[in-house]
């Protein structure tokens, strides 16, 4: 499969937002060093943008991501993807309507992860954004789909947009590379008031009620 004229706007149109998305992982405090991941489907193709494997962030223009095929496939850059292509791509493969997948290890909500006990709903940002608990995915070695197996089928009983590989980090899934990023955002602010909570006393969780009530609100009422 190759760019054809055809699509090589709107692909050059995504490796400028996967661009501009990756600068949000450390603007966030989400990644440190080369660690972390941003994709986005190419909408309508079996095609995705992805950083290149190992590169500082620095160095994370456009003209430097990659496009990869739904197999994992370098069809189009210079680089080799990253590490974690794999897991993008099978989630894409698995899941039409994700047009967006994160990877990072932000420090509260991977420390979540290295315990692999799901975040409770005890706040309405959780609620808001997750729908509920934020899931624990299985221990999964990077190298095949494993951990894309994981998070699709972790997610599959969840409205979460986020999921917490146990002893990794989390992954985030979003319509668009924008909205996973946001979750990934949202995720380390929960999981870090989460913990500051507990070092408070005992917290307990919403009901599910007003958990429907307030995740239906934010999802098709909040914002303009
Ligand atoms: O967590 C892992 C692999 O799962 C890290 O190596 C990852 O965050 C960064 O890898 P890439 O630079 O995207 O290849």
């Amino acid at each position: 499969m190759t760019i054809t004229a055809e699509i090589r706007e709107t692909v050059a149109g995504l490796r400028a937002e996967v661009a501009r998305l990756h600068a949000e992982l450390p603007r966030y405090g989400l990644v440190v060093w080369t660690a972390g991941n941003v994709s986005a489907r190419v909408p309508g193709r079996e095609l995705a943008v992805i950083k290149p494997s190992g590169v500082g962030y620095d160095e994370l223009d456009a003209a430097a991501m990659v496009v990869v095929d739904l197999d994992g496939r370098l069809v189009d850059g210079e680089r080799a993807p990253s590490s974690d292509t794999a897991a993008h791509v099978h989630v894409y493969r698995q899941r039409p309507d994700i047009g967006g997948v994160v990877h990072t290890h932000s420090p509260y909500a991977t420390a979540w992860s290295a315990r692999r006990e799901p975040i409770p709903c005890v706040l309405t940002m959780i609620a808001d954004e997750f729908g509920g608990d934020i899931p624990v995915g299985p221990f999964a070695l990077i190298g095949d789909d494993s951990i894309g197996r994981g998070i699709v089928e972790t997610l599959a009983g969840s409205r979460s947009p986020a999921v917490l590989m146990a002893h990794h980090g989390p992954f985030t899934v979003g319509p668009d590379a924008r909205a996973a990023v946001k979750a990934a955002v949202m995720l380390e602010e929960v999981a870090r008031t989460v913990h500051l909570a507990r070092q408070l006393g005992p917290v307990d969780r919403l009901s599910g009620a007003d958990v429907d009530r307030l995740f239906d609100r934010y999802q098709n009422v909040y914002g303009q």
